[in-house]
């Protein structure tokens, strides 16, 4: 196993201000504390070449986790352990094995040109001249960094600044990648091209990535598991599949038809939306086939177009952390 954590936990401890003059008194001579429990005794295990999903809820303890294993973090209790090294224990020497993008903030110099940032960090990683030559090209032209490389990191787009800080993250080619966030208000073309990217990384390449992000469609393109944090503690484990069946079976049909259409009542199907037109429905294929569906609504309706599609990632994701009271 390339990632290994066993029953990581971790508490904040937050200062509590009172306002006005007599608040302010107490506050500095009675302190009061509030304690945030981030992470309880969470354990998971990640083969390598695997890409993970790490979603949950704001505040469910993605980011904590992701600083533990990156080494920024030392948990209150519990171990992990990443390519056979303890993130925390070992910083300096771990650093050079594993890749962190942290989507709201940045590992470039703001002032400088994108490449002086690459040199530096060439520097400080001590990457072999001949690698970094080569792993420098392989990253400009897979990221398409041409035309924006010597422009000053301030000057740059959302979408060609995380492109760079990307290949920052790579440039001393290592084997595993903690993303947290890395779509994060980017616009609809700028995240393909770092959908494709991690992609094509983790395929060519085989490095395992851990991924945290509020962006559903990042989940259902890019990765095979999926981990769900909630307060704290990872609540489902497994493929997109198990997660979409522990939610529901439900299958979607889109239906439009020539003339109006006024509802129906048919078992193991549910009208979810009506307009004019049109009728999204939602069946239980255990219960109704969609061959079954088609037949029936065929001989209520004059029927223009069928569209049968899986309920959207994000429904279903609403629906789980509701289901799963996070
Ligand atoms: N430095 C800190 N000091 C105090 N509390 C913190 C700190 N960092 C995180 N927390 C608290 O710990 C809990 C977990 O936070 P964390 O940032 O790990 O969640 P997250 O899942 O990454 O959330 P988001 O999706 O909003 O980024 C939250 O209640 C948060 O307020």
């Amino acid at each position: 196993m390339v990632i290994v954590a066993n029953q990581l936990s971790k508490e904040y401890k937050i200062g509590q201000r009172k306002s006005g003059i007599v608040g302010g008194l107490q506050n500095i001579i009675h302190k009061e504390y509030k304690i945030v429990k981030a992470l309880e005794n969470i354990s998971f295990e990640i083969g390598e070449g695997e890409l993970v999903g790490y979603i949950g809820p704001n505040g469910a303890g993605k980011s904590t986790t992701i600083k533990i294993l990156s080494g920024i973090l030392t948990p209150d209790s519990g171990e992990c352990k990443v390519l056979g090294k303890v993130p925390y224990k070992e910083r300096i020497n771990y650093v050079k094995d594993i890749g962190v993008v942290f989507g709201q903030r940045t590992q470039l110099w703001w002032d400088l040109p994108v490449i002086d940032s690459f040199e530096l960090l060439k520097d400080i990683y001590k990457i072999p001249k001949g690698d970094y030559i080569k792993v420098k090209k392989e990253l400009i032209e897979w990221l398409n960094l041409e035309s924006f490389i010597n422009t000053p990191v301030r000057q740059l787009s959302l979408g060609q600044k995380m492109r760079c800080e990307l290949a920052a993250s790579l440039l001393h080619s290592p084997q595993v990648l903690f993303l947290d966030e890395p779509t994060i208000g980017l616009d609809a073309i700028s995240k393909l091209a770092v959908r494709e990217f991690i992609k094509k990384l983790n395929k060519e390449k085989g490095v395992t990535v851990i991924l945290t992000t509020h962006d559903m469609d990042d989940i259902e393109t890019l990765c095979n598991r999926v981990m769900v944090i909630g307060k704290g503690q990872i609540l489902l484990d497994g493929s997109l599949e198990t997660l979409r069946n522990t939610v529901s079976k439900d299958r979607r049909m889109i239906l439009e038809t020539y003339e109006g259409t006024n509802g129906f009542s048919i078992n193991g199907a549910t009208l979810i939306e009506e307009e004019k037109n049109r009728l999204m429905i939602d069946f239980n294929p255990d219960i109704i086939t969609p061959a079954e569906l088609i037949n029936i609504l065929s001989t209520k309706y004059k029927i223009k177009d069928i569209l049968i599609e899986n309920t959207p990632i994000e429904e279903i994701i609403a629906k789980l952390y509701g289901e799963l009271n996070i």
